[in-house]
């Protein structure tokens, strides 16, 4: 029945303040106004319908696409929202689109690399929308090894120009989100040649199509890569191929913040790492982190629902069947999901205060805390889309037959998430530079040097190779320090375990390979305490509204534990706890899960997503999950008509030939 809420009971046995948790998910009582008024906009306007993605061809689909940036711009500068609201606005449409890099890497390339007065120069251009850029750095045969990118940019003091060259196959430009059809220019990243020397990578602003009928300038071949996983998912995005046959640039237009060539062709390296280079990076991989909260809670949201709506076995004598979310199985797959969406929405917090930080402190030439800020983008970027990937899938699962239609919402949000594991760095990639940092900490103990940041924990060497739980029974897994000092423990020691190992190689970097698969463990340790200690931080500030801080804490425990039992062996080998201490800690997990289920449709709730958004049927807001999916499905295009094209052509010659058989 319309207008009924299937969910009313469940949203009644909440046990805290709804509102008030929806003010701490959005991180203040002003962001949750700007989304909750932004996400209604976008639902409410049938231009930004997106319930027939699914059924279109790729054309259709990226014309679509390019309707609705447009329609989103244009609304931008009628509602003259500003740069938050805008962001905000294009999520809700949620459709990958040319603009995501053109707002989120191109822009920001320019305004972390670019001269002031290049900004002043490139970024209203960009602002306004009459340029439009990618990052291209990726090429076809060299993605993860930035050092190894063969595009070359030779400085040429005849003419003050830079000439930008593919001198291979392998070199074409082969990725960039925006470049295959859309993008006017783009920040190209290639090897800068001054006088016959290879300086390395360096980042150019490059013209790559005409502003007047789009063609691409002389020396310029491009196109779309072509069709990626899944059917509508990420191929509204025109990734692309670019290929350069020496393409003039002026000076310029190299992005000069970190290194700059002068008229006679000097190279000069400013008084900054040459790593501020990869710092759009690091500003992505950090918001990827926030993303992944986002993407995580979609689709926990989408699972909880269902689960408290769908119904097997456990009839008695008439009674309704048993909800599916009174599982235990159902439960232990569930709710530790549904806390880590919220683990990673606050570490997101966190890291984008890190990222402000360290960002004043390169104003102010303090570059110390630089390999701490890449580290833990790197460490987080990875872990965080991992886990979010899995938990998509998971969720998928734990919707039974009906997450894997379309209309579950569930495989497109797979499908368009599961790249993020990839894109911004190849997340074994990306733990293996956590570890490198690691290790580095690791050797410098026993120098004076005092571990800072997130590896502060190190500095108590002798306590966390010593220590030993002092969990006795299950509730004492409660207390933030106990939970704290074991993940503290393991980490530390599963480090100095791998530097130990690495001593016994004839050289660090044979070592290093040699022991990639146990470094990638410990860099994996190492960012699970961090988040939990970011959710315990989290935590000891003042939460306001009835229950909403206590239901945070079982959630935080939930996390906790429920990686503890999941990585059990590591605890045991590294002998931070006992196989007693362990099972004491699933005794708690199962007895968390009973308190988070009165809580858990109120808890999925507080994400304040509309059902536009949330584009699932599964996942609708009142629960109304049977006729809705009985209507949705006479919407299919196959449905069109009774007898499918096709039927006379090839089925029915079939069903006569059998006939015919039948009748010899
Ligand atoms: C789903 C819908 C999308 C909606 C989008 C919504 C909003 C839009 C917002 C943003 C867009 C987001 C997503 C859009 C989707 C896709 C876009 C994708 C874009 C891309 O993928 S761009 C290409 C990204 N490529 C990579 O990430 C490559 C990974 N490789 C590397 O980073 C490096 O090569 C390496 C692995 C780190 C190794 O580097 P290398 O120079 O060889 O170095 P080393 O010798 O190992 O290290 C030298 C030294 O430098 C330190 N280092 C390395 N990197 C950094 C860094 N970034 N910052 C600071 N320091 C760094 C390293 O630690 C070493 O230090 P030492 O002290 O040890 O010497
Ligand atoms: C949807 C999407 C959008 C993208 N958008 C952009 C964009 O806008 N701009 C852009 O420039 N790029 C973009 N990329 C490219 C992306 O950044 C790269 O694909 C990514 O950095 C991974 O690099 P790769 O493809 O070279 O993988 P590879 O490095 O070739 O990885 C292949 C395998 O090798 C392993 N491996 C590689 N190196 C090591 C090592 N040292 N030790 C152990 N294992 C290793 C990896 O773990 C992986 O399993 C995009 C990619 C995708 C999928």
């Amino acid at each position: 029945m319309e207008g009924v809420d299937y969910l009313a009971p469940e949203r009644n046995n909440a046990q805290f303040d709804v509102d008030e948790m929806k003010i701490v998910w959005a991180g203040s009582r002003e962001a949750f106004e700007v989304s909750d008024r932004i996400a209604r906009l976008v639902a409410s306007d049938p231009n930004f319908r997106k319930d027939d993605r699914t059924t279109l061809g790729r054309k259709e689909l990226f014309k679509n696409t390019l309707r609705k940036a447009a329609y989103a711009w244009k609304r931008i500068i009628e509602l003259r929202l500003n740069e938050e609201e805008a962001k905000r606005l294009r999520s809700f449409i949620d459709q990958p689109a040319f603009t995501d890099l053109h707002w989120g890497m191109f822009v920001p390339a320019i305004k972390g690399q670019g001269t002031d007065e290049q900004q002043e120069k490139w970024l209203p251009l960009a602002y306004k929308m009459q340029i439009i850029g990618c990052y291209a750095q990726t090429e076809l045969g060299h993605g993860s090894n930035v050092q190894g990118l063969e595009t070359t940019a030779t400085f040429d003091p005849q003419t003050d120009e830079f000439v930008i060259h593919s001198p291979t196959l392998t070199s074409c430009k082969w990725w960039p989100g925006g470049l295959g059809k859309i993008s006017t220019h783009g920040v190209i990243y290639a090897r800068l040649i001054t006088d016959g020397k290879d300086h390395g990578v360096h980042g150019f602003i490059v013209q790559l199509r005409s502003l007047d009928d789009h063609l691409p300038l002389p020396g310029i071949t491009v196109g779309d890569i072509g069709m990626k996983f899944g059917n509508a998912a990420y191929n509204t995005m025109d990734n692309g191929v670019l290929r350069f046959d020496h393409v003039r640039i002026p000076r310029n237009q190299m992005l000069m913040r970190v290194s700059q060539v002068t008229r006679e062709g000097k190279y000069v390296q400013s008084n900054v790492p040459r790593q501020l280079v990869y710092g759009t990076m690091v500003f992505v991989r950090q918001t990827i982190v926030s993303d992944a909260s986002t993407a995580l809670s979609r689709a926990v949201c989408i699972a909880t629902r269902y689960s408290a709506v769908r119904r097997q076995f456990g009839s008695h004598n008439g009674s309704p069947e048993t909800q599916v979310i009174n599982y235990k199985t159902q439960q232990a797959r569930l709710f530790p999901l549904l806390a880590s969406a919220y683990a990673f929405r606050f570490v997101g917090e966190w890291l984008k205060w890190l990222y402000m930080d360290v960002t004043k402190r390169l104003e102010a030439k303090d570059f110390s805390t630089l390999p701490e800020a890449h580290a833990c983008t790197a460490g987080l970027k990875s872990l965080t889309t991992s886990a979010t990937a899995d938990g998509i899938e998971e969720c998928r699962k734990l919707c039974g037959g009906h997450g894997y239609l379309c209309s579950s919402g569930l495989p497109e949000l797979f499908a368009v998430y599961v790249p993020a594991c990839t894109y911004e760095g190849d997340n074994i990639v990306l733990l293996l530079q956590v570890a490198r940092h690691l290790m580095k900490t690791v050797s410098q103990l026993g120098s004076g040097k005092m571990p800072v940041g997130t590896t502060a924990y190190m500095g108590r060497a002798e306590h966390l190779m010593q220590c030993r739980s002092d969990v006795k029974q299950a509730k004492d897994w409660l207390r933030p320090n106990v939970v704290l000092e074991a993940f503290e423990a393991r980490a530390f020691r599963m480090s100095v375990a791998c530097a130990k190992n690495l001593t016994k190689f004839s050289s660090p970097e044979e070592g290093f390979q040699e022991l990639s698969a146990d470094l990638v463990e410990a860099a994996v340790a190492h960012c699970q305490l961090i988040v939990v200690s970011k959710f315990i931080e989290k935590l000891q500030q003042d939460i306001p509204g009835k229950g909403v801080k206590q239901q945070l804490e079982i959630l935080c425990s939930v996390y906790a534990l429920f990686l503890l039992h999941k990585h059990h062996g590591d605890f045991l080998s590294t002998g931070c706890i006992t196989p007693t201490q362990a099972s004491l800690a699933n005794e708690q997990l199962r007895s968390l899960y009973s308190q988070v289920r009165p809580n858990a449709i109120a808890l999925v709730d507080a994400f304040n997503y509309t059902d536009h958004y949330l584009g699932s049927v599964l996942g609708r807001y009142d629960g109304n999950v049977y006729p809705k999916l009985y209507e949705e499905a006479w919407k299919d295009p196959l449905n069109d008509s009774v007898v499918p094209d096709g039927y006379h052509e090839y089925v029915r010659p079939m069903l006569k030939q059998q006939l015919r058989n039948a009748r010899l």
